[in-house]
């Protein structure tokens, strides 16, 4: 069985995998414009891992941030990572249309974007040892109990995650949804490729940005967490 399928066995066949959703026209403008040479479908990626030395056109330490939701977050951080070969994953088309936008006002060129099933992605698509960081920030809460086995953080995927991640390579989740972060500490502390870099916790560090998202959920009275785990050795 491959590390995919042991993922997807877990969770349950759930359509927002395969969320559309209505893009406006000037995010329908962006995708036909820009998408080709920006984005790939991930069902449509030839078997085996993906070239991305050839896509981004350069050899660099490969970041993936899973879930960019409206890109908010993950075009400000590509800005400020000239250095990495920044990769946004997420099933949102319009969430992509618009970070197409936002990389065409900011003038990105460290920044490419697949639209499907971040597990696919990692079990098909990523060598082993290949990724610098991997960033799940915010990943949808799944807050009733009878649904918490459609959450991202398992320790099946955690396993895939560090699988992919490179020695010293690190994976960075925030959540503001406390029973979730209790998950995801448990989940990671529980994985033995990885290693806290803190004592539980991580600081909010000061360059994620605070999105509209993260704003609300402060309004409304949830504090983020952020972990921060360091792949070790075999
Ligand atoms: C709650 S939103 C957070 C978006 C963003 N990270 C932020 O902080 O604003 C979660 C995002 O993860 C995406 N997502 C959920 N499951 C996914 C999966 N298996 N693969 C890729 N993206 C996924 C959703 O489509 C959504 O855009």
């Amino acid at each position: 069985m491959t590390p995919t399928d042991q993922v997807s066995r877990k969770r349950s066949i759930v359509s927002f995998v395969h969320r559309g959703g209505r893009m406006t026209v000037g995010q329908d403008r962006a995708w036909q414009r820009s998408w080709p040479h920006l984005g790939k479908q991930v069902p449509e990626l030839p078997q085996g891992p993906l070239d991305t030395d050839s896509w981004f056109g350069r050899a660099a330490p490969l970041l993936l941030e899973i879930g960019s939701g409206m890109g908010e977050t993950t075009s400000l951080l590509a800005q400020a990572e000239p250095g990495t070969n920044y990769l946004a994953i997420d099933v949102y088309q319009p969430g992509l249309a618009q970070l197409i936008l936002r990389a065409e006002a900011m003038g990105l060129t460290n920044l490419r974007m697949l639209r499907g099933d971040a597990v696919v992605l990692l079990g098909a698509h990523i060598a082993p040892g290949s990724l610098s960081a991997v960033r799940l920030f915010f990943p949808d809460p799944w807050p009733k109990k009878k649904h918490h086995k459609r959450r991202l953080v398992q320790p099946d995927f955690v396993a895939l995650l560090a699988s992919r991640l490179a020695p010293g390579g690190t994976v960075h989740m925030a959540t503001d949804w406390a029973e979730y972060a209790d998950q995801m500490l448990e989940v990671l502390s529980g994985q033995p490729l990885l290693r806290n870099r803190f004592d539980g916790w991580a600081p909010r560090p000061d360059w994620r940005p605070v999105t509209k998202f993260e704003s609300r959920a402060r309004e409304e009275g949830r504090i983020s967490r952020d972990l921060i785990f360091e792949r070790v050795n075999d």
